[in-house]
């Protein structure tokens, strides 16, 4: 299983994404792989924020910026699911990207920033163009967030 971030075989043009662009140097950079776990082949990816992804109350993470790890995690995480479900390696052409067509957050608990979070996502359903993309972020072992995502390939 290729080790490449799912980001990283995007095409230049997809490359200047806010929260997952490698070519964007004031955004996020998240990066995102598969990561098979004992019952389940889930996808991850961690992101340890810097102060200044503070939000209102001292020490925990900005929500939006927990949205928009989920977002873009989601995305890649459909886009590898399509690829996977092809039976073929990313990035290969036709190119599969998908954008968010709707995402819905639960905010658990409080996001301490000290620790690396993680980011994990499960395709639970692809259909045609469209997924289904169910969606957590951790820290400390505490469930943070959770998110749910319809993402859906761009013609
Ligand atoms: C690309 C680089 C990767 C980085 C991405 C990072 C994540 C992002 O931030 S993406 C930016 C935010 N998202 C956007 O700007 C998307 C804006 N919206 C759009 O462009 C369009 O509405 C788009 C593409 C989602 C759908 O439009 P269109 O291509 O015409 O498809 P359409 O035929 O309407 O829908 C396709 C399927 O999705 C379903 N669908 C579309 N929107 C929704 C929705 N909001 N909720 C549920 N289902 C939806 C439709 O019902 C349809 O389903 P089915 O095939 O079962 O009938």
């Amino acid at each position: 299983m290729s080790k490449q971030a799912f980001q990283d075989s995007y095409p230049a043009e997809f490359s200047h994404c806010y929260g997952c662009g490698r070519d964007n140097p004031h955004g996020l950079q998240l990066k995102s792989y598969w990561h098979l776990s004992a019952d389940k082949e889930h996808t991850i990816a961690h992101f340890t924020p810097k102060p200044y992804h503070t939000g209102g109350v001292p020490d925990n993470a900005y929500g939006g910026l927990i949205a928009s790890l989920l977002d873009c995690h989601g995305t890649a995480s459909a886009a590898a699911a399509a690829y996977k479900a092809q039976g073929r390696d990313m990035g290969t052409a036709p190119i599969l990207r998908f954008v968010t067509a709707s995402l819905s957050v639960d905010f658990l608990r409080p996001t301490p920033m000290e620790n690396k979070l993680t980011i994990l996502g499960e395709v639970i359903q692809l259909e045609g163009r469209k997924a289904t993309v169910k969606l957590s972020l951790s820290t400390n072992d505490q469930l943070c967030a959770t998110g749910t995502m319809i993402a859906v390939a761009l013609k």
